[in-house]
């Protein structure tokens, strides 16, 4: 399959509602938790979202079934209510609507948007994963994602990853749709700011602060002085 030409997408009815370019609110930043946690995990959680604005948290555990995940999850997303972080679950459309999370993740395996936003309502946040494909995010567009997330931007141990996007992906996002874009993929304080600068609108970061030195509060409060200033 080929990239649509921007000459194509302006004449395609299909995309005329993600044409319009608005406002856009400064980027954000959205965390992903480790891979696996242990009971002290709530609370490097509350140190998390401490040390920032925090605008959505996803539960990403692997390796473990959903009642595992389910019992995890209460009271991660209890402390997220409480702070009025997002709380997002990754893979499975299922388990978020059994926990009535804000919303959920989806890669391109883990199942059909359309059919998510049937079982989980309007109001979910639904986001999908595009890797460094125009094509893919277009797609996730018209399937009424809420969201598009290109990565891995940067070389990461979170997760084996087969694809190095440029940040002009998301210039070219950003230019020619309303839709949010996520950048993700081994982003740090230091080298996140071409992705800023390129107009993400939310860098989602896990071991950057899972593993920052000084503990989950500095890092996110690293992220603060790039989040601030969106060009
Ligand atoms: C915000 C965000 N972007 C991308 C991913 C990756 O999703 P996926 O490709 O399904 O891989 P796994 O995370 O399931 O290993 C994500 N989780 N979140
Ligand atoms: C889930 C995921 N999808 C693409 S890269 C990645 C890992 C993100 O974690 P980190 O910020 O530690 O690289
Ligand atoms: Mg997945």
């Amino acid at each position: 399959m080929t990239d649509f030409t921007e000459e194509e997408l302006a004449l395609d009815p299909r995309f005329a509602d993600q044409f319009e370019r608005g406002f856009r609110p400064a980027c954000k930043l959205y965390l992903i938790s480790p891979p696996a946690i242990d009971a002290a995990f709530t609370d490097r959680l509350a140190a998390a979202l401490d040390g920032g604005e925090v605008a959505a948290f996803q539960l990403r555990l692997k390796g473990i079934d959903d009642h595992a995940i389910a019992r995890a999850a209460e009271p991660l997303q209890k402390l997220c209510a409480d702070r009025e972080v997002a709380f997002i679950v990754n893979d499975s459309v299922a388990l978020a609507k059994r926990l009535g999370a804000d919303g959920v993740h989806l890669g391109q395996s883990d199942g059909d948007p359309r059919e998510a936003r049937s079982i989980l309502g309007p109001s979910a946040q639904i986001g999908v994963t595009c890797h460094d494909s125009r094509h893919l995010a277009m797609e996730a567009g018209e399937a009424g994602a809420d969201y598009v997330a290109f990565g891995a931007f940067y070389p990461t141990t979170t997760k084996e990853t087969r694809h190095r996007p440029e940040p002009s992906i998301l210039s070219w996002w950003v230019t020619l749709f309303e839709l949010p874009c996520v950048a993700i993929g081994g982003i740090t304080a230091e080298n996140a700011a071409p992705l800023v600068a390129a107009g993400a609108d939310f860098l989602a970061v896990s071991s950057a602060v899972w593993s920052h030195a000084d503990g989950p509060g500095a890092g996110v409060a690293a992220f603060a002085p790039l989040l601030a200033t969106k060009g």
